[in-house]
């Protein structure tokens, strides 16, 4: 059974995730044995290989390494996401992997209409698109779903923060804010919500020369957003997606606090929760700001349910002198607003570029109509008026900062909808909830630590560029050539294990140095037959959407469909 969606000009057909997990639990039985799984399905020669000494991070449900495709010899990141830890979650792989596709595509297709030399685009110093994280290509193997994305930085936001007990508001608290406000603009516009916006989830991108993050070289790094595992379209299929109780505990919104008892709920109580939408990210923003400007997160407290009290009600920790500090007036005003009770009046993203604290990095929003002035005079209001009791002072908040979750803590705390009353029609929706629970440390201590290993800050700054257009360009480290070239790519097959080398070899891109090798993912997904590559190639690249000689029978889209993640297919195309 296939399940087919349209999303923009991208035609998905992914496999019905019932079916797909019981097939990975076959795998299970066996998870070693390739024969065994050969005995259905033949795999394809990995195209990859995995530094062994390379890992990069780990998350809840996934290891990530750095790989090299041994064709375009560039490096990428492996993100192996274990088959056995997922095993009925597998609704939220292929969703991030579905939307991850998505991104690149729109990512693809804008790039390609912006006029660089053309001043009425991309004035802003950061553009939305630049800071997602692209996904180059996927598969899997008997044991792993496998994503390939681009080579980031080992390290994230977070252990940048706790490195540095805090960030400096002007030079970095700002642009870095600035940037996950363009990221958010760029997804909500896209009808896309993350989810889980915080600051692990931050990646540093590095110029492909820099092997390690010289933060203190602006022109050599960008921020990119990256997990999207819990990233949805607003559009949503699922009736209840925005009742699901998702995301980290420290920054998700008072919405989703309202949703925590869902799975308990009958399915006529469920239906009076009010949906959340995109307004959770805003929330979120206003968490990962504060969290960087004081190196603690806003909510926590010794435990969850106080912490859940302080975010329904925006009651977040603040001294008096931080609060009566002038030169913290914009950073209040703005994080007053991100935590809008009423996610109706929280402002959105595109309203948010407005605000004093971070508008400077937004000149495009200084030449707008005077409509949008007004809205802009109206919103700047709104935000000024926003009540001042929300802070607490000698409060419930103990001052305790989150630790990082690790690839195991909050697998447990994956809840399964299925079980609970409401089971029937929400397994249906194939709705699962996943929160995330960190462990806190005392951030007193933690901060008396830092400050006498004589943490400080040697960021330079990002700064705004009022020259935007040349600068940015020399600046960013976003690209998107050199464009893979279609034999190199695994779009989605079934595969051997990568092998692990103790090091990777030479990076350079030597077969993209021959253009006719290269096909952009553009030209994978544009239905043009006329790129090179047998018939087989074409089969694999467009087994999400099949050719248009292709008979169009149903038989012929579970074919392609069950090809696409491999669970049944016959790959002829090995090197
Ligand atoms: N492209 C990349 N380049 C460098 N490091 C990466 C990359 N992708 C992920 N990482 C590292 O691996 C870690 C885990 O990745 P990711 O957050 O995608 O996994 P996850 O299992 O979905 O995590 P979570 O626990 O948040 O659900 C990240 O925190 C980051 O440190």
């Amino acid at each position: 059974m296939v399940v087919k969606r349209t999303i923009s000009n991208i035609n998905i057909i992914w496999p019905d995730y019932h079916s797909y997990n019981n097939d990975i639990g076959n795998d299970q039985s066996d998870p070693h044995n390739e024969d065994h799984v050969s005995n259905k399905r033949v795999a394809s020669k990995c195209k990859y290989v995995i530094n062994e000494n390379g890992e990069l991070g780990d998350g809840n449900f996934s290891t990530v390494k750095t790989c090299q495709n041994l064709i375009t010899k560039n490096l990428y990141a492996m993100k192996l996401i274990s088959k056995r830890t997922i095993k009925d979650k597998l609704r939220l792989v292929s969703s991030e992997i579905n939307l991850l596709r998505f991104l690149a595509e729109r990512t693809r297709s804008l790039e390609s209409s912006i006029n660089y030399g053309d001043n009425s685009h991309n004035r802003d110093t950061f553009t939305g698109h630049h800071h997602i994280l692209q996904l180059l290509d996927f598969f899997q193997t008997s044991q792993d779903i496998v994503l390939i994305t681009q080579l980031c930085a080992k390290g994230d936001l977070y252990e940048l923060i706790l490195s540095n007990t805090s960030l400096e508001l002007e030079k970095h608290v700002k642009s870095f804010t600035a940037c996950m406000l363009s990221v958010l603009h760029f997804l909500h516009s896209n009808g896309i919500v993350h989810r889980d916006l915080k600051a692990e989830n931050v990646l540093f991108r590095l110029k492909n020369d820099s092997e390690v993050l010289n933060i203190n070289d602006y022109s050599a790094h960008d921020l990119i957003l990256g997990d999207f595992g819990l990233a949805t379209y607003l559009n949503s299929a699922s009736e209840n997606t925005f009742r699901e109780y998702v995301g980290t505990i420290s920054y998700i919104a008072p919405e989703i606090v309202k949703c925590k008892d869902v799975s308990k709920l009958s399915l006529g109580e469920l239906d009076k929760i009010e949906k959340y939408g995109a307004p959770v990210d805003i929330w979120s923003l206003g968490v990962l700001t504060y969290f960087m400007n004081f190196g603690y997160t806003p909510f926590d407290c010794d435990n969850d349910e106080e912490t859940l009290e302080c975010i329904i009600k925006a009651d977040y920790y603040s001294d008096e002198d931080s609060v009566n500090d002038s030169a913290l007036s914009e950073f209040w005003s703005f994080i007053r607003s991100c935590f809008t009770i009423d996610s109706k009046n929280r402002p959105t993203s595109s309203m948010l570029r407005y605000h004093p604290f971070i508008s400077e990095y937004f000149p495009s929003t200084k030449t707008d109509t005077s409509k949008v002035t007004f809205e802009m005079n109206d919103e700047i209001e709104n935000i000024n008026g926003l009540e001042k009791k929300k802070s607490s002072v000698t409060s419930i908040h103990s001052l305790k900062s989150p630790v990082k979750s690790t690839s195991s803590s909050s697998l447990t705390s994956l809840h399964d909808l299925s079980s609970t009353k409401a089971s029937t029609s929400l397994t249906k929706q194939g709705s699962t909830s996943l929160l995330n629970i960190p462990h806190y440390v005392d951030h007193q201590q933690r901060r008396k630590q830092a400050i006498s290993r004589g943490n400080s800050l040697m960021l330079t700054s990002l700064t705004p560029l009022h020259s935007p257009i040349q600068k940015f360009n020399q600046n960013s480290t976003f690209t998107l050539d050199p464009k893979p070239p279609a034999v190199s790519l695994m779009n989605g097959c079934y595969s051997t294990n990568p092998e692990a080398r103790p090091t990777l070899g030479d990076s350079s891109p030597r077969s993209l140095s021959n253009p006719s090798s290269s096909a952009s993912l553009m030209r994978l997904h544009s239905n043009n037959l006329d790129h090179e590559g047998s018939e087989i190639f074409k089969s694999m690249i467009f087994g999400n959407s099949p050719p248009s000689t292709a008979p169009s029978s149903s038989n012929s889209f579970t074919k392609k469909a069950t090809f696409q993640l491999g669970l049944e297919h016959d790959d002829e195309n090995d090197d």
